[in-house]
């Protein structure tokens, strides 16, 4: 679907990152306006608070409601600043309409569900304000588009998403595990759609925050969204992750905001430069391949005639093991070259399928 999309706040300049930044849920009114004024007058562009919060388990606190929009519209009045909030269903759209919250956002749990996506979607036909989509909690690219789309056929085009992690089982030093390369795709699929690094979601925990805001800096994501409570320790909800109002703007202050590009002459000639190089390596990368699998294929001929299966678990591991060492002494992860000796090794065990498995193969 062909989709163009609108700056998200028409006052921002083109390029800066846009910050959006408060307390996970609303508890008080009291607590709402006090982490305001902390953040008031310091470069946020938007104050978050959940009202309606989706929780895992039922009993934890599932937010203050309509109640709490009310002071939300004191922020507003207060502080300047404009104001985003959670919406998952219909009645939710219409009290933040009527509440004149700025932004709303999908979380990644109304964007799991077309029929919660759909809702929301037809709730907003005919209204002209900005949407966040927070990615899915399952790493579906296209459900994530597809959540995209739901909201721009309802007549919805100034859209942004947030980054805010994937659920994952095994052991991991994330809450929710980034998986960057899906905002990558986003951004190469849609290059005008803003990207937001949601990093208390992604991080779930205050000391690693920094880089991970920074990190989506550098992948020229455009805007970051971080938690933020008076007590962080005592908020009712993700104390863990969240960080006081002077923290906040301490790791801020930290933050380099980059560039998408320049038009500096004598950048760009070296970057060209250099550019030039790695198609150049690209181009020999490609050509060995092609050639190892030309070999792979002689050995599926032989194996054909002999019988013989195509995966040799003692070779493949051998081969693993000494890339691994080989590619250590170069500077590659481990991580890296396995990822790249399995898919090297997949496409072997495809291309040896093919000759083995092709009509008159037999003769
Ligand atoms: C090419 C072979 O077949 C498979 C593919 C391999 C490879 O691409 O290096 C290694 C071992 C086998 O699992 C082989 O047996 O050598």
């Amino acid at each position: 679907m062909d989709m163009k999309f609108q700056p998200l706040l028409q006052e921002k300049p083109e390029n800066k990152p846009i910050i959006i930044a408060g307390p996970c849920s609303a508890e008080t009114e009291q607590q709402v306006l006090q982490t305001a004024h902390g953040l008031a007058g310091k470069g946020v562009d938007l104050y978050r608070a959940g009202i309606w919060k989706p929780r895992t388990r039922p009993g934890a606190f599932e937010g203050v409601g309509t109640e709490g929009l009310k002071w939300l519209r004191r922020v507003k009045e207060e502080t300047g600043m404009k104001v985003t909030t959670e919406v998952a269903n219909t009645q939710h759209v219409f009290e933040a309409l009527k509440h004149q919250i700025d932004v709303l956002w999908l979380g990644a749990r109304t964007t799991v569900n077309p029929f919660s996506v759909q809702e929301v979607a037809d709730a907003l036909k005919g209204v002209d304000i900005p949407v966040l989509i927070k990615n899915p909690i399952n790493p579906d690219y296209k459900l994530w588009v597809g959540a995209i789309e739901r909201i721009y056929k309802a007549g919805i085009t100034k859209i942004g998403v947030i980054h805010r992690g994937f659920s994952y089982h095994g052991e991991t030093k994330y809450r929710n595990v980034p998986r960057w390369q899906l905002a990558i795709d986003l951004k190469r699929e849609f290059p005008d759609l803003p990207i937001i690094c949601d990093n208390s979601h992604i991080c779930g925990r205050r000391d690693i925050l920094l880089p991970v805001a920074q990190k989506a800096l550098d992948l020229n994501f455009d805007g970051i969204m971080t938690e933020v409570h008076p007590d962080p320790d005592n908020a009712w909800s993700d104390a863990a992750q969240q960080i006081t109002p002077s923290q906040y703007l301490e790791l801020k202050e930290k933050l380099v905001f980059r560039l998408p590009t320049t038009d500096d002459m004598e950048f760009l000639e070296n970057l060209e430069h250099l550019r030039h190089e790695i198609d150049e390596l690209d181009e020999e990368l490609l050509n060995l391949l092609g050639a190892r699998m030309k070999l792979a294929e002689r050995i599926g001929e032989y194996k054909q005639r002999n019988n013989i299966s195509i995966l040799q678990a003692s070779r493949w591991n051998e081969i693993l093991e000494r890339a691994v060492i080989k590619g250590k002494m170069k500077g590659l992860s481990e991580e890296f070259v396995t990822v790249l000796l399995k898919a090297v090794h997949q496409e072997s065990i495809n291309h040896q399928e093919k000759v083995m498995n092709a009509p008159g193969a037999e003769a």
